[in-house]
């Protein structure tokens, strides 16, 4: 009942913020580009008047985009920035490590998108923190027509579940450090950390995989690169360790650091 109740409010702003997008195109004459929700109706418009109507998104769709993109987008990526805090703030080396390198990369200029291609360190630690905290868990798949895999044949409607967390955790695949954070994994890349097995795969992998991958480590290098210019910090005495799943895989009662002005 009430997650209808929040689903209908939700759909009800996004079609109000939907029709003032109209409004404004018609005003101005030309669809803005400046976000994603304008360059999903512009190429949807074009799309439209390109190939007839019954090609284009209706509003429900386009609204369900909307949805998905903020619901994939924002927990998935504040969890990894979350979890990446954590680690930090007990392992001072990396903190440190991450701070030099943010600090030779930019100088004194803020973040830019070249500078955040170049931070190798903080990518390294980025990889290792979806390695051992990977917001999506297990993945689903139901599978639509007769499959094989490996050995096995698979009739339509099987449901499989990939337990990404259980592979990012396997002694076998990773070793005997499996449980430890040591982000030096990934210093050659995530094929040679991988040894070209399909054991890393936070963002899912194949024709789905997260259509944000790249932006959100992008966000999340931006995030880190603000953070450790500007502050140190440490964990707090009243943190206690609670990973919890609730559609993605966070920490129960929040990180508590303390933050220390640089
Ligand atoms: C650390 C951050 C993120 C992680 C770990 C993550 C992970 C994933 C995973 C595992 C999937 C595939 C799920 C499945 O196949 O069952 C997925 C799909 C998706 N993600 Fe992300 N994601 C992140 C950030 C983002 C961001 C920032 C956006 C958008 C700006 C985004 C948009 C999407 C969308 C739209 C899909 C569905 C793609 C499709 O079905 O073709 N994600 N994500």
């Amino acid at each position: 009942m009430r997650l209808k109740e929040i689903n209908g409010q939700l759909c009800s702003l996004l079609r109000g913020i939907i029709k003032q997008r109209e409004i404004r195109t018609m005003e101005t004459g030309h669809f803005a580009d400046d976000d994603l929700l304008s360059v999903l109706l512009k190429s949807n418009h074009k799309q439209m008047q390109e190939n007839g109507s019954k090609f284009g998104m209706s509003i429900d769709e386009v609204i369900e985009e909307c949805k998905a993109f903020y619901f994939a987008g924002q927990e998935s990526t504040s969890n990894l920035l979350s979890w990446a805090m954590l680690i930090l703030s007990i392992h001072q080396t990396w903190q440190t490590r991450a701070r030099e390198e943010v600090f030779q990369v930019f100088g004194d200029d803020a973040p830019n998108f070249d500078g955040l291609n170049r931070l190798k360190i903080v990518t390294m630690i980025l990889y290792e923190v979806l390695r051992l905290y990977p917001p999506g868990i297990i993945f689903n798949r139901i599978i639509y027509k007769e499959t094989k895999l490996g050995k096995f044949t698979l009739p339509p409607e099987v449901h499989l579940i990939l337990p990404v967390i259980l592979i990012h955790h396997d002694q076998q695949l990773w070793g005997e450090d499996v449980k430890e954070f040591k982000p030096e994994r990934f210093s050659r890349g995530v094929a040679k950390a991988t040894n070209n097995q399909l054991s890393f795969f936070p963002f899912s992998s194949g024709p789905r995989i997260c259509i944000g991958n790249n932006f959100a480590l992008m966000e999340a290098k931006l995030a880190l690169a603000v953070i450790l210019r500007r502050f140190s910090f440490e964990l707090s005495p009243s943190y206690t360790h609670k990973p919890s799943f609730v559609v993605t895989l966070q920490p129960q009662d929040g990180v508590h650091l303390m933050f220390r002005k640089i």
